[in-house]
């Protein structure tokens, strides 16, 4: 099990519960992080199957480094707080609560993690949290459900329910999400955790994919929630850095260390001024770059 709240995550793909094929193979693609659905990917007949099948393969799968995230039902329903049992039980990195809509939907939740991880002897705050934003309820509350807890690694924005709630659909510009995006990304910027973009499910529109994730990346989102792996693929083209970048975040570590050296927090580079958002802009581009693969842990490029 993956176990760093900080960490990159460009890509969180849902992955059926109830597919046995596809949980065991979910390792394989390369997402940053798995996220197993207990929830809409599941019908009612399935919720107990699919509930036993994830906890069977977080039991004798080998994921990787991938961080393991499974989305629970939510609490208006007989099955969340069994969800929660086997999935703390199973030792899941992170519960993400869909269709959240106020904190203390996020209070209540970490109420249940902490009692689950007492009973099945987990160490207590080891399972973190996750709120999934699918209403204009929870788009107002998103600064407040964001810092409800400190189990809190981020947020995402769901707009295939967010859309229906606000009587739209979705349109290729994304105009109808831009208020939800932004209050998304303010929220989780504002309380120091990541911001996950929305599903794309056309399959088959590649441009459509790769103009919306150039735009969310823009925007300064961390990643995106995913339904296919070849989703992965692109995301991380989009999220990875040019050579010109990364020479310039090599620059910049490099001239503020000398600085440092010299009891100084700023230094002019190349007439430009490097203070601490430079550097850690820079800090941010080489871990993307080491992501993929155009350095080595020490920062050398990697020769192809
Ligand atoms: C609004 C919401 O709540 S969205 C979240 C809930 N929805 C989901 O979880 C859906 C997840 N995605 C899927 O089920 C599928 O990707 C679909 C139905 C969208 C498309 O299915 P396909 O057209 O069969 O996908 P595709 O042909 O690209 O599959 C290629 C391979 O990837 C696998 N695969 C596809 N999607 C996934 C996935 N999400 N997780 C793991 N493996 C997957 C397939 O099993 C197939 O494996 P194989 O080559 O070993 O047979
Ligand atoms: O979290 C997501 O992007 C998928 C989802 O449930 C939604 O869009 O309603
Ligand atoms: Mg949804």
């Amino acid at each position: 099990m993956a176990e760093t709240k900080e960490r990159l995550r460009r890509t969180m793909m849902f992955v059926p519960g109830n597919n046995p094929a596809m949980v065991k193979d979910a390792g394989i693609y390369g997402a940053d992080s798995i996220m197993f659905d207990l929830e809409d990917a599941v019908s009612m007949a399935e919720k107990d199957a699919a509930r036993d099948l994830v906890y069977e393969a977080l039991q004798t799968q080998d994921y990787g480094d991938a961080e393991l995230v499974v989305r629970i039902n939510g609490d208006d329903t007989p099955y969340y707080h069994n969800d929660i049992k086997a999935m703390v039980k199973a030792g899941i990195d992170v519960i993400r609560l869909p269709k959240t809509e106020t904190a203390d939907m996020i209070k209540t939740l970490e109420k249940d993690v902490l009692a689950a991880e007492k009973e099945f002897g987990r160490k207590e705050g080891a399972t973190h949290l996750m709120a999934a934003i699918e209403s204009a309820k929870g788009v107002l509350n998103a600064p407040a459900i964001a810092a409800a807890s400190d189990r809190m690694i981020g947020i995402a924005l769901s707009a295939e329910d967010y859309t229906t709630d606000m009587k739209t659909h979705r349109y290729p510009d994304g105009a109808e999400l831009q208020f939800a995006r932004n209050m998304v990304l303010h929220a989780a910027r504002a309380a120091g955790i990541a911001a996950f973009d929305t599903v794309f499910t056309n399959m088959d529109d590649t441009e459509g994919f790769y103009r919306e994730t150039n735009y969310i990346h823009q925007l300064g989102f961390d990643g995106k929630s995913l339904v296919n792996p070849r989703q992965i693929a692109m995301v991380n083209k989009v999220y990875e850095p040019t050579e010109k970048e990364v020479e310039n975040a090599k620059n910049v570590i490099n001239a503020i260390k000398e600085a440092r050296m010299k009891g100084s927090g700023v230094i002019s580079m190349n007439g430009q001024m490097v203070d601490r958002p430079v550097v850690l802009r820079a800090q941010r581009v080489m871990m993307l770059a080491k992501a993929s693969h155009l350095v080595d842990e020490e920062g050398n490029y990697i020769e192809k």
